[in-house]
């Protein structure tokens, strides 16, 4: 169900990168000068439409929250971004390595601590993500790390968190109302990657997809139970694509209505999955559809809905609810 990726690999640079192309041939150098360059710019490229969107000066933005599993460095990738995309020096920085495909949500709920802590604060929030850290040939004793490479595509996304908005000059497009976080005991093999000198080396157990639809209902009603919400299908959803299996699975234990995974697996099919980026992929793709549909809200015309992801033995799950959608439409 996947039908497009994107990749920062190109045919040229892995004809010079042979290193890169074989299994298990040490490469990490190679694959580390490429992320280091390649992350915070594909971040730019993310970022910079954020910003355009939100339309107020770049000088107003107060944190940065960035979020990748590629290329650890000094000078971080924050840095980078914050040079190439000119933002104050003071910009309170915070990075945010190796939090795989929970990152979409860790980075909300960072976010939305510091934006309620801090008045008048904006925080940017940039995930940006390369399948170049994993990406190698192919070994039959191997097959998880395919099944990797055949899911993984490269992207990054960004947002704009902050929690008084201005109404003369923003345009609030969900609200965070919580955020938990939560780990499955003993599901520490379901996900492994380890950084070693062939690239970081990725193992996915065949049960990972069971797991996540034995445990979901369970996590799932700790988080929204407190808000009285339990019918599934009064919610809107956002979760983060895993894999086919994860969405079909998580569909049939929750009873979900056909359309409910539809932004979820547009993502998935449009750019397979980019790890952190991908939650922010899926509201961005659930808002737009939501306006060009004439919806009431930006959550597909309701008023609250989830917003799940999952990496290694976590699961870190938002609850939004959204603005009404004429405050959506005033401002487009
Ligand atoms: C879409 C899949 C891959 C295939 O689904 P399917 O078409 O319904 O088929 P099957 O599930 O029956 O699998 C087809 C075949 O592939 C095999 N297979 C299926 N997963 C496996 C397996 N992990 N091992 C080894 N054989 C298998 C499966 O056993 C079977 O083999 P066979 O019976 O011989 O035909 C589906 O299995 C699926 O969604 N799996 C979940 C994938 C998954 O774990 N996703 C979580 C990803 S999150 C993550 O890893 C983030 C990583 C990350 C990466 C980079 C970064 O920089 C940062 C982070």
């Amino acid at each position: 169900m996947i039908k497009k990726r994107f990749m920062v690999l190109t045919e040229e640079f892995l004809k010079n990168s042979p290193n890169m192309c074989e299994y298990m041939t040490p490469s990490l150098n190679t694959r580390q000068d490429l992320m280091i360059t390649e992350i915070p710019m594909l971040g730019k490229e993310a970022a910079t439409k954020a910003i355009d969107e939100w339309g107020l000066p770049r000088s107003k933005i107060t944190h940065l929250i960035f979020c990748t599993t590629s290329g650890i460095d000094m000078p971080s990738a924050d840095i980078r971004l914050i040079k190439l995309l000119g933002l104050s020096p003071s910009v309170n920085r915070l990075m945010m390595y190796q939090q795989g495909c929970s990152g979409g949500g860790m980075v909300l709920r960072l976010a939305k601590d510091i934006a309620e802590n801090n008045k008048g604060s904006r925080v940017l929030v940039v995930c940006s993500e390369t399948m170049a850290s994993i990406f190698c040939g192919p070994s039959e004793n191997h097959v998880d790390l395919l099944v990797g490479q055949a899911l993984f595509g490269d992207g990054a996304a960004a947002i704009i968190v902050g929690s008084d908005p201005d109404s003369e000059t923003e345009r609030p497009l969900f609200e965070i109302v919580s955020a938990n976080q939560t780990f499955i005991p003993n599901t520490e093999m379901a996900i492994r990657l380890q950084m070693r000198e062939e690239g970081l080396i990725l193992h996915l157990d065949k049960e990972t997809p069971d797991i996540i639809s034995e445990n979901i209902q369970n996590v799932l009603t700790k988080a929204v139970s407190p808000h009285g919400l339990s019918d599934w299908n009064s919610l809107f959803w956002v979760v983060h694509p895993g894999g086919r299996r994860i969405l079909d699975n998580l569909e049939l234990k929750l009873n979900l209505n056909k359309h409910k995974l539809r932004a979820s697996r547009h993502v998935l099919s449009e750019y397979g999955n980019m790890t952190s980026a991908c939650a922010l992929f899926v509201i961005d793709e659930m808002r737009r559809k939501s306006l060009e549909d004439g919806k009431s809200t930006t959550g597909e015309g309701l008023d609250w809905g989830v917003l799940i992801g999952r990496f290694l033995d976590s699961k870190s799950i938002g609850k939004m609810m959204f603005d009404e959608i004429e405050v959506t439409i005033r401002t487009e």
